[in-house]
């Protein structure tokens, strides 16, 4: 049986060589197919962790700890050193005031300055926000109208799944029409949707990607939503299942060829697994301290830039 981290090189291999080429909206330019699947076992707490490069999974741990407190601001993330999401507001911020600011003095003063990171550090209403608050509206008798309570998707998901395992609605959903034009960037990881197979004992998950750079994000994606599965099931008492990874426009950036080469020439090896050390009371209440990854021996680490 061959490596499960094989698929994940087949579909490098393929976008690069196969690919549709385009000048996208990065201008970087990229190779693209459109709807590949990726499947992984999640049973024995296998996780899907590149072993075929260093990936820093506590980093992607901290994003999806992010995304359920509903936090939007980069701010916990960078007392974290999570600096995977300062482009955009940093990019934002040397537009509207032409201050080349650094990227370092740039996260130093977020960190610093409440002011600061309250007026340049929010991405706007992304993945927490309509995660665990996604927003109602409520009809007035004068045809207006006033906000309603916001919605906890994710709360709702853990009640449903204990109440109705059968059910065929275990949506998790980040694509608010409504409010996309004020996220910093549309959901890519948009639509998880859960499903208790294996005679109800085994929670799957399959993730739609509508949009998915391969070398840099979706190492991270993939940890990300085999991390929010792991919980999930916890929670509820089932099995971890499978992980069904499906992409819409599945790229590799023209700038990452080094990468793409030095990772291709790389075979897989070692498996590794994730431990939960605790259970907490509610889904929201997990810290990075309750994640052990066991038996991680990547290769080397390798980078690319990430196009803003
Ligand atoms: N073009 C692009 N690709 C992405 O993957 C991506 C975006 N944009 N925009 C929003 C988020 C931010 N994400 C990112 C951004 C940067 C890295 C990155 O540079 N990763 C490096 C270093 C990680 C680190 O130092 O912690 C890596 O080697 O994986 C990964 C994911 C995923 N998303
Ligand atoms: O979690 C993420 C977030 C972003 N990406 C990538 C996918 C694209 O390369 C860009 C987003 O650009 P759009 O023009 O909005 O599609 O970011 C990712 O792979 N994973």
């Amino acid at each position: 049986m061959s490596h499960p981290e094989q698929q994940y090189l087949d579909l490098m291999r393929r976008i690069w060589t196969e690919g549709d080429e385009r000048i996208d909206r990065t201008g970087v330019g990229t190779r693209s197919v459109f709807g590949p699947q990726l499947r992984f076992d999640l049973g024995d707490k296998r996780v899907p962790l590149l072993t075929t490069k260093r990936v820093f999974w506590k980093a992607a741990a901290r994003e999806m700890l992010w995304f359920l407190t509903g936090e939007t601001n980069i701010r916990p993330l960078l007392e974290q050193k999570v600096t995977i999401w300062t482009d955009w507001p940093l990019a934002k911020y040397r537009k509207a005031t032409g201050d080349e600011i650094s990227q370092e003095a740039f996260e130093a003063r977020i960190v610093a300055d409440a002011g600061f990171a309250a007026e340049w550090g929010d991405l706007g209403p992304v993945y927490g926000k309509q995660w665990v608050d996604w927003p109602t509206y409520e009809a007035q008798a004068d045809g207006t109208y006033r906000s309603g309570p916001g919605i906890n998707q994710v709360a709702l998901l853990v009640e449903g799944l204990k109440s109705n395992p059968g059910g065929r609605r275990h949506i998790v959903e980040g694509w608010n029409v409504a409010e996309l034009d004020r996220m910093a960037l549309p959901p890519c990881h948009k639509t998880y949707q859960f499903h208790v197979g294996a005679g109800g004992t085994r929670l799957n998950c399959q993730l739609y990607q509508r949009s998915c750079d391969v070398a840099l994000g979706l190492p991270f994606n993939l940890f990300g939503a085999a991390l929010l599965t792991r919980m999930v099931a916890q929670q509820v008492g089932l099995e971890p299942g499978e992980l069904v990874w499906t992409g819409g426009d599945t790229h590799l950036y023209l700038n990452h060829g080094e990468l793409i080469d030095a990772q291709l020439s790389r075979v897989p090896e070692g498996e590794p697994t994730l431990a939960i050390l605790r259970r907490p009371e509610s889904i929201f209440d997990y810290r990075i301290e309750d994640f052990e990854v066991r038996d991680y021996v990547p290769q080397g680490r390798l980078t690319a830039p990430v196009a803003v």
